[in-house]
Formats: C-alpha cells, sequence, structure tokens
C-alpha cells in the first residue's frame, strides 16, 4: 500500500490488492497477460554500471538498424555530430585563449585588437557547430521514419508468413504482441542514440579541456552529475514499478471507457441504464490511478530534491577547488573562467547522457523482441518451395490423421481419421457432425492451414508435408460462416480473394451473380465503391446476411478447384438459405469440387458423398441414400431424423377448446 493509503481510500487497487470494481466487476483481481512484464527483473536491477557497460551494444545494434535503412543519413548523422564535438572543443579552448588574451597585462585596445582573431575564431565555431546541428537534424529527420518502416514491414512479413500453429501458439502470440512495439522503439533508439553520442562527444571534448586545465578538474566533474544520474535512475525504476503493479487496473479502467461507447454495447446501456454504473466504477478506478500519481510525484520530488542538494554540495567543492588553485597561483584566471564554462557544459552533457542512455536501454527491451521474434518466425514461417503439383489433382486422402491444436494439454480434436475426398468435378462432399466434432479442423487441414502431428494428407499420395504449400492454398476458396468483413469497398471485398492480377469485371459480375450480390450493389450508396465500414465516415453497414453473400461471391471469384462451404447460410433467411444451396450445386456443376460442413441436413441430402465426423472420430461415409437406407440407425440417420422430426406436422389437439 501506498504510503498514505490514499488509493485504498478510494476503493482502488492499493499494493498487491484487489479493488472494489475488479472484485464488483470483474469477479477478482484481474491479471492480464501482458509480455511486458518479462522486463520486470532486467528493469529493477538496472543499475549504472549495467547501463553504461551494455550501451555500446546497444549503439551498435541503433547503428546496424539507421546504416540497414539509409547509408547516406547514417554518415551525415555521424559526420555532423562528430563536426559538433569538435566545434564545443575548439570553442572552450578559444575561450581560454580569450580570456587570456583580455586578463592580460597591457593597454585595453592593444588587448582587444589581440583578442580579434580568437573572436573570430570563436564566431565561426559556433556558426560551424550550427550547421553540423542543422546536419544532423536532416539526417535523423528522413532517417527515423525509414528505420521503423523497415522494422514494421519485416514484423508484418513475418506475421503473415509464420505457420496458423504459431500464431495459436500463447508464447509466440505473447512475442509477436510485445514485438509490435519493436518498431517504434526502433524509431526512438536512434534518436536516443543520437543524443548519446552527441552528449558523449561534448563530454568527451569538455573532460579533455578539463583536464588539460587541472586533472583534479575532472573527478568534480562527475562527483557533481552521480547524485542526478541516481535520482534520474531511481525514479524512473520507481515509475516502472508502478506501472506494472497498476496496469491490470488501468486497463480495466480503459476497458470501462470504451464499453461506454462501444457500438454494441450502445443499446443495452440506455435500455437497461447501466451508463451511471460503469461511469461510477470508472470513476473509482481512475481516482485511485490519480492518487498513485500524486504519490510517485511526491517521491519524485523528494529525490531530486536530495539529488539537487547533494550536486550542489559538489559544486560548492569544485569553486572552492577553483578558488584553491587560483590563491595557490597554480591556474591563471583566464583558466579558472574556462574551467567554469567547461564545468557547466560538461555537468549538463553527462545528466543528459544518463539519460539518454536511460531512454535507450528502455527501448532496446522491445526492440531485442522484435529480434527475437524476427528469429523465432524464421523456424515457425510456412516453407517455401517444395513439391509442385499437377494439374489436377483426382483425390485427397487422409491416412490415419491425428491432430491437435497446439497448446499445452489439448486433446486430439482429429483422431485417427482416415477418408477420402475425390476432386471429381462437380462433386459436392459433405462432412456432417455435432458441435465440435472436429468438421472445420477437417477443412483446415485440406486447405494447408495446419499439418497432422500423426498420419497425413495427401495430394494425388504425395504428402502435404512436402508440397509447395503456396500450390495447395491456390487449389482452395473458402466460405465461412464467420469469414472477415475487410472494412474497405464492397469491390475490394468480392475480390481480394484474388489480389496477384487486376480485378476482371466479367469475374467479377458472374460471382456478383452466383452470391446474389448482384441485386445488392445497385442499393448501395456508391455501388461497388461503397466503404463497408462504420468507421470512417460515408461508410456503410451491411446486415448479417448480406456480408455473408459478399463473402460467398469473395470464394467464387477466386476461382479456385476446391471451395470449402463452412456453415454458409447461418445468417440468411430462408429464401436466401435455399438460393445459397441452389447456386453451390450450380457452382459444383460449373466444374468445383463443393467441401461442404452444414448442419442442415435438408442441403446435405443432395451431396454426392458423405463423411460423419463424431468427436474427432470417422463414424460414417457413403451417399445420403445409402447412409439413410442403414438397417441399423447411425449418426447421420438420427441427426436426419432429429431434424426431420421438426418440419412434422403438429398433431391436433384432441378434443380442444
Ligand atoms: N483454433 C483452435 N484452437 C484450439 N481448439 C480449437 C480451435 N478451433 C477449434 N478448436 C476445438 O476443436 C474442436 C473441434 O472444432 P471444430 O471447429 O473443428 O468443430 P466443428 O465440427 O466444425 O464444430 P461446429 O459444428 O460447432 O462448427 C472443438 O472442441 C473446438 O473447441
Amino acid at each position: 500500500m501506498d504510503a498514505d493509503g490514499s488509493a485504498a481510500r478510494d476503493g482502488g487497487a492499493p499494493e498487491g490488492g484487489v479493488s472494489e470494481a475488479e472484485r464488483e466487476l470483474f469477479g477478482g483481481a484481474l491479471v492480464y497477460d501482458t509480455s511486458w512484464a518479462r522486463y520486470e527483473e532486467e528493469r529493477y536491477q538496472l543499475g549504472l554500471r549495467t547501463m553504461v557497460g551494455g550501451t555500446p551494444r546497444l549503439v551498435g545494434t541503433a547503428v546496424r538498424l539507421a546504416w540497414r535503412a539509409d547509408r547516406r543519413a547514417t554518415l551525415l548523422v555521424a559526420a555532423a555530430e562528430l563536426g559538433r564535438s569538435a566545434t564545443q572543443a575548439v570553442a572552450l579552448l578559444g575561450v581560454n585563449r580569450l580570456l587570456a588574451t583580455l586578463l592580460a597585462e597591457g593597454e585595453m585596445a592593444g588587448r582587444l585588437r589581440a583578442a580579434l582573431p580568437v573572436a573570430v575564431l570563436l564566431g565561426c565555431a559556433a556558426l560551424i557547430g550550427a550547421v553540423c546541428g542543422a546536419l544532423s537534424t536532416l539526417g535523423s529527420g528522413p532517417l527515423e521514419p525509414k528505420v521503423e518502416r523497415l522494422a514494421r514491414e519485416q514484423y508484418l512479413e513475418r506475421a503473415y508468413q509464420v505457420e496458423m500453429a504459431a500464431m495459436e501458439d500463447d508464447e509466440f502470440h505473447r512475442l509477436l504482441e510485445s514485438a509490435q512495439f519493436g518498431a517504434t522503439s526502433a524509431r526512438t533508439m536512434i534518436r536516443h542514440c543520437v543524443a548519446v553520442v552527441s552528449a558523449l562527444l561534448s563530454l568527451l571534448a569538455a573532460a579533455t579541456v578539463l583536464t588539460a586545465l587541472h586533472p583534479v578538474l575532472l573527478p568534480m566533474l562527475v562527483l557533481m552529475v552521480l547524485p542526478r544520474a541516481w535520482a534520474t535512475l531511481s525514479v524512473s525504476r520507481r515509475r516502472y514499478r508502478s506501472f506494472h503493479r497498476w496496469v491490470q487496473h488501468s486497463r480495466g479502467a480503459s476497458m470501462l471507457a470504451r464499453l461506454m461507447t462501444d457500438t454494441d454495447a450502445a443499446q443495452e446501456i440506455r435500455v437497461h441504464g447501466i451508463g451511471p454504473y460503469i461511469l461510477r466504477h470508472f470513476r473509482g478506478m481512475s481516482l485511485s490511478q490519480e492518487s498513485e500519481q500524486a504519490r510517485l510525484a511526491r517521491q519524485a520530488a523528494r529525490t531530486e530534491l536530495l539529488a539537487a542538494a547533494c550536486t550542489g554540495g559538489a559544486a560548492l567543492a569544485t569553486y572552492l577547488i577553483l578558488a584553491w588553485l587560483l590563491w595557490g597561483g597554480t591556474m591563471a584566471l583566464a583558466a579558472a573562467g574556462t574551467a567554469v564554462l567547461a564545468i557547466r557544459t560538461g555537468a549538463a552533457q553527462l545528466d543528459s547522457l544518463v539519460r539518454q542512455i536511460n531512454y535507450l536501454h528502455e527501448e532496446s527491451l522491445y526492440v531485442g523482441d522484435l529480434d527475437r521474434l524476427l528469429a523465432e518466425s524464421a523456424h515457425r514461417r510456412i516453407p517455401s518451395g517444395g513439391q509442385r503439383l499437377p494439374a489436377t489433382v483426382e483425390r485427397v486422402t487422409f491416412e490415419h490423421v491425428t491432430f491437435s491444436y497446439p497448446g499445452e494439454g489439448n486433446a486430439p480434436v482429429l483422431d485417427d481419421v482416415s477418408l477420402t475426398l475425390p476432386l471429381r468435378r462437380g462433386a459436392v462432399i459433405a462432412l456432417v457432425g455435432e458441435n465440435g466434432s472436429g468438421k472445420s479442423t477437417l477443412a483446415k487441414l485440406l486447405c494447408g492451414l495446419y499439418l497432422p502431428q500423426r498420419g497425413s494428407v495427401r495430394w494425388d499420395g504425395v504428402d502435404a508435408a512436402v508440397i509447395d504449400r503456396q500450390d495447395i492454398f491456390a487449389r482452395c476458396a473458402v466460405v465461412h460462416q464467420d469469414h472477415y468483413r475487410w472494412p474497405m469497398t464492397a469491390r475490394v471485398n468480392a475480390t481480394i480473394s484474388r489480389t496477384g492480377t487486376p480485378v476482371d469485371e466479367e469475374r467479377l459480375a458472374r460471382s456478383a451473380a452466383q452470391a446474389g450480390v448482384d441485386e445488392l450493389i445497385p442499393e448501395l450508396p456508391r455501388g461497388w465503391q461503397t466503404l463497408l465500414s462504420r468507421t470512417f465516415k460515408g461508410g456503410h453497414q451491411l446486415s448479417g446476411g448480406q456480408w455473408q453473400r459478399l463473402g460467398i461471391a469473395r470464394a467464387h471469384y477466386r476461382g479456385a478447384p476446391i471451395l470449402i462451404v463452412d456453415e454458409p447460410t447461418a445468417a440468411l433467411d430462408a429464401k436466401a438459405e435455399q438460393r445459397i444451396f441452389d447456386q453451390i450445386r450450380s457452382l459444383a456443376d460449373g466444374g468445383q469440387t463443393i467441401v461442404l460442413i452444414t448442419h442442415r441436413m435438408a442441403s446435405v441430402r443432395r451431396a454426392d458423398l458423405v463423411h460423419v465426423l463424431h468427436e474427432g472420430r470417422l463414424v460414417e461415409s457413403g451417399t445420403p441414400e445409402e447412409l439413410l437406407a442403414r438397417e441399423e440407425e447411425g449418426h447421420y440417420r438420427s441427426l436426419y431424423d432429429l431434424q426431420a422430426a421438426q418440419f412434422a406436422p403438429v398433431p391436433a389437439p384432441r378434443g380442444g377448446r
């Protein structure tokens, strides 16, 4: 709990506790799986020595990133920073010379004349320093976004290239989440790195001049800065600890705020009067966060005051040493003036150096994640190349396929399944079974999204594991019950399944007609160009059924030999459903093989072959007629009878009034 107990007073989440809102709304302490937490130990232990020791490595990483992004800009920044620090050293020495000339014995006019060339030199140094500063800005300005873009592109590329199994692996997903900050951090790292190099070089210039004036002044400079370095580190460590302690709490509060403006929740919030209830808890959570911020500010103020007192003491000691050197005649007055200037410059640079190194370390943790992701995704990417498939494949066979989704303790979803899918042109193959029996999973294995742990999926006898996966993808198109709603135009939504070639208008018209989208498009405000997202101005929202038709048009537009249709009619009205099944049949007649996953047994009756799954095992296979004609009641017949019974006429009540 904090020193004042203010968080507890506000009903918030004191250290290690559970707030009132958490208890009431979330049933206990919120535990978000935040990958940031992995840095906790590392950051807590971040001492001055570790930071300084690790800095060359970090600067190296930043320079490598910058070099890859833009060599010319990197060289420009490096040269400009070197130039700037050189001019600073020259300026300090110039000041020394200037003071020595002005404070020398003799007539004032003569001393001024003698000082003129040095003054000109100082002016030139200032000008060159300013030009170098401008050049550094010129170089680092475009360099930073380039580094960020490159890092982000790499990240995104790896994200879509890895296997589905990696996307569903918790560990990999966590890495994916934390590495997303890597690109922005890489950009920021460049800025901090330039600042570190700049501060380091300027410090070097000041230190060289100081050492030349008197060696005792250098340790005094360090003594002046150490307390401030300690304060910076302590404050940042405390901020970081607090962040981790409060992260769940503040995410919970943000979630409450989002709920209040969420369109899906809007109706209930109004009709059930939920607004004031959520607002009250949001206020409670926010108040306790405010009190935590106030506590941190009080601690930071105390630390900084203490550090300032120590720095003041060190400065006083330095000036006393200077006075003693002057008194003893060891140092000339001009040299003492230069020393004061060099101490001030050096102290400011050392201070900036510590702060920038601190930032550099913070950012490097996220860049490190990005590096780890790039390495890890290289092992988990979908292999490129492999055996090519012939132009036509006659069948896909599942041979003793056992498959479980990635993750510890996941039971097999498909268990020793062996079946054949004949890819005859015009065939409709239905996959039937209760919820969770493994139908969609089987379809995912068919289109190459996963490979089985045991057994094999064979395309005309060739194991999918050795086939070029892009070849398998190219042969499949999928319509899901919850296919993705791309927040783009209707045209893009229908044609995004085939992005490798320019849009074929005739093909698009055919697909639209097949899916019944042709009637919908003229009704949209901008026809095919209508933006299907309410997030943007002028966007339009389709109904669930209209989206579904667009999804079917998309799958048809792909023109793949195998069309996997997974519960395509869940959001359609009865008329549209009938029409879709007629169209699916006609797609098959048009030459595609349809793999149909549905619970509507009436639609399955028109299939050429039915495979029935039950709890991950294949329990029946045959034509619908064969399965219905079986003597013993199998799974298929019982599912069929159950649905048929729902449509049987209800007997009129006997003797009813
Ligand atoms: N991505 C996933 N990760 C882990 N488990 C999954 C995943 N997808 C499905 N499952 C599990 O696999 C089992 C089979 O799911 P699947 O979607 O293949 O069944 P289904 O027969 O298509 O079901 P439904 O008729 O309800 O659509 C279920 O127990 C489900 O919880």
